[in-house]
């Protein structure tokens, strides 16, 4: 089964500053010659793979990308301030393709690495580059080359950070609804979802984690009771467990038991799944009194010979969620990452620098109204047919 996040956004590099038409002017220096200054480059956009981000939701709210466009030439030699690049970061294991094309511009699959998806345009050139033994006084200049633009489709094959286990009914759909935007349908019936759902939770503004809500299992369901256990194998690659325990089942049904089963079925389809961490989470608290939920906990706890973490919500009212979510993106934060030993900036080559070249072409121009207030004739043959061969 394959979960994708998808975000479009449009990526702008900067334009190319342009080249300055400028002469020295100054007391005693008769007839100073050219001194405009070439253009700055504009700032090219990189994408760049952060392990600490696990979704693409933040492209959802901002779709407009633009780098730093160069500043243009000045006079007295003085060449334009390269625009600053622009880099946005995104999870590790994000695909980008453009939209127009469909073509793969690069995957990113390993924290720290770069992917340039708009180039910068070129500067133009100032008019002292256009000097010669036969034009003194050039007036020409060339403008800087557009940046490029790009519609972006990012695509990420979604892993789930936090799996929730849960005997049917426990509120496990609920929950997902309640923190996230996914809806799976929920119902008072069990085995109500029956395919996986992902969903994926903002807890705060830029960080966010995934949480997927599988279908209940039964005692059993090791050896195929249920819907039996095919959908454990999504959990195999989950960092967290929320255990859900309904604490007041409508059918009568004993919490200790439930509790009970679910792990023992977790140990036999695999130690590696039951050695993760594994939260316990009381739902429906709602349905208990105020002053026997802790008396009632404290006793399924006890019965089970639970040590580790215990958290209490009520999915359903939306009671302990959003703090819920909040302690998983502060857990999350505190495991180590599977990419550890091998960080490092890795940049990836680009592929079209001839886009580059093209329109550099059409770009010479020729500043024919310059103001140039020195009447004298000492070079006035207007030489315009200069040839340009641009090289960077
Ligand atoms: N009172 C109360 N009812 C809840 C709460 N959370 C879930 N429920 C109800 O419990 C029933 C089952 O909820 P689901 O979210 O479908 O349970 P599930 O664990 O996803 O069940 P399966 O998909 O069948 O495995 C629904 O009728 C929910 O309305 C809660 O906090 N309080
Ligand atoms: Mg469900």
């Amino acid at each position: 089964m394959k979960f994708v996040d998808e975000a479009k956004i449009r990526v702008e590099a900067g334009d190319g500053g342009s080249g300055c038409v400028s002469f020295r002017r100054e007391k005693y220096v008769p007839r100073g010659g050219p001194d405009g200054g070439d253009g700055g480059d504009g700032g090219d956009v990189y994408l760049l793979a952060d392990e600490n981000l696990n979704t693409l939701i933040d492209f959802r709210f901002e779709r407009f990308h633009r780098a730093e466009r160069g500043e243009n030439g000045r006079g007295s030699d003085c060449t334009g301030k390269r625009g600053q690049d622009l880099v946005l970061s995104v999870p590790v294991g994000t695909r980008a393709v453009d939209e127009d094309t469909d073509e793969v511009v690069g995957d990113l699959t390993q924290h720290g690495q770069k992917l340039m998806v708009a180039k910068g345009g070129f500067h133009g050139l100032g008019n002292t580059r256009f000097k010669s033994s036969t034009n003194r006084a050039p007036r020409q200049k060339t403008l800087g080359t557009p940046g490029e633009i790009r519609s972006l489709r990012l695509e990420l094959m979604l892993l789930a950070d936090v799996g929730l286990l849960g005997m049917p009914n426990a509120g496990k759909s609920t929950f997902i609804r309640s923190v996230s935007k996914a809806k799976p349908k929920v119902a008072d019936y069990p085995f109500t979802t029956l395919v996986p759902n992902l969903g994926v939770v903002n807890p705060e503004p830029g960080r966010s984690f995934v949480i997927a809500d599988i279908p209940g299992l039964i005692e059993g369901a090791a050896d195929g009771a249920g819907l039996g256990i095919r959908f454990l194998k999504h959990l195999e690659r989950c960092r967290v467990l929320l255990h859900l325990i309904d604490i007041e089942p409508f059918d009568g049904a004993d919490p200790v038991e439930n509790a009970t089963a679910i792990i023992a079925e977790l140990e036999k389809y695999s130690p590696a799944l039951a050695s993760k961490p594994r939260w316990l989470v009381f739902n429906k608290t709602d349905l208990v009194l105020e002053e026997e939920l802790q008396e009632k906990m404290d006793s399924i706890i006890e019965a089970i010979g639970w040590e580790g973490e215990v958290h209490c919500i009520s999915a359903y009212n939306r009671e302990g969620t959003d703090e819920l979510a909040k302690q998983i993106l502060y857990f999350l934060d505190t495991l180590p990452k599977d990419s550890d030993e091998e960080e490092g900036e890795q940049k990836v080559e680009f592929k079209w620098d001839s886009y580059h070249k093209s329109s550099m072409e059409e770009s010479v121009v020729v500043e024919e109204d310059f103001d140039d207030d020195d009447d004298d004739d000492w070079d006035d043959d207007d030489d315009y047919d200069v040839e340009v061969i641009y090289e960077r």
